[in-house]
């Protein structure tokens, strides 16, 4: 293999009392890839990213990170192992300050403990300097430098999901995984957000997604699992994944 594998996750399954949300759900994510994960209302995709970083617990299932067994535990640990993610409904703390709540993501990584933080050692307070000035150049990068002061739950809906991508990068994760981040976004949002993914990649992250917009999929994903009904349908690049006719009649048979 030339690229080196980030993720690899073999026979995932999850049951909910008599439903089967998952079953024998495997997928392998290069390094540096966008890889998307689709499927009809209720297919599973939430579900697998739960048991991804931590919040459900698999009934079966092995995954490897950057080539050592990972066990995804609570979302902390998670976001310590390199996977931060974002929700399908936003989850920012609204009375915060857009700066404040990417230095919250940064604080997965800091140094300083509570002592420190609580008697203003000069170590903590150089380090909380440099988590403001790294947090202001992930707003600039995403796009909303400008509103760093504002009240978060005071931006639009397309920059609040903005806020929440540089939150997820303030983890310094290996893999960014994005639960449905153009939702309810208007169409000049959507292009701004899919801008903002391949910049995002360009920068040498490894991005996992789930989106309902399959034009914006296939047009930004390097690969592609369709699952359908908790089951993996279809894997690939996305000119073969648009054909395959399984994932013609998922698609149909859920809108018809
Ligand atoms: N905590 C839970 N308890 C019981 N059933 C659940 C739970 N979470 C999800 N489910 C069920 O599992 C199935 C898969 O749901 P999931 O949300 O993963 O699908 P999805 O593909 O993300 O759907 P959507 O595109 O609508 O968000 C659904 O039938 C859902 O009702």
């Amino acid at each position: 293999m030339s690229t080196s594998t980030l993720l690899k996750i073999a026979d995932v399954s999850k049951r909910f009392g008599g439903l089967q949300a998952l079953s024998g759900v495997s997928l392998t994510i290069e390094q540096g890839q966008i890889y998307g994960l689709i499927g009809p209302n209720g297919a599973g995709k939430t579900t697998f990213f739960n048991v991804i970083t931590g919040l459900y617990q698999p009934d079966t299932g092995s995954f490897e990170l950057a080539g050592k067994p990972y066990s995804p535990s609570a979302p902390h640990e998670v976001a310590k192992a390199g996977i931060a993610r974002t929700f399908q409904n936003i989850r920012l703390f609204g009375d915060m300050t857009v700066l404040e709540n990417v230095m919250v993501g940064c604080h997965v990584r800091t140094k300083q403990n509570v002592f420190g933080a609580v008697f203003r050692h000069k170590a903590a307070r150089d380090e909380e300097a440099a988590i403001k000035d790294k947090s202001q150049k992930l707003l600039d990068f995403v796009g909303i430098g400008k509103f760093a002061s504002r009240t978060a739950r005071h931006l639009s809906y397309g920059d609040q999901r903005r806020l929440e991508i540089a939150r997820a990068l303030a983890t310094e994760p290996q893999l960014l995984a994005l639960d449905e981040p153009a939702a309810g976004m208007n169409a000049t949002e959507k292009i701004g957000l899919r801008e903002l993914l391949v910049k995002i990649q360009a920068e040498g992250k490894t991005i996992l997604l789930i989106e309902h917009d399959v034009k914006l999929m296939m047009g930004l994903c390097n690969r592609l699992t369709v699952l359908d009904y908790g089951k993996p349908i279809a894997e690939g690049v996305p000119a073969d994944v648009q054909k395959n006719p399984a994932v013609i009649e998922a698609y149909l048979g859920a809108s018809h």
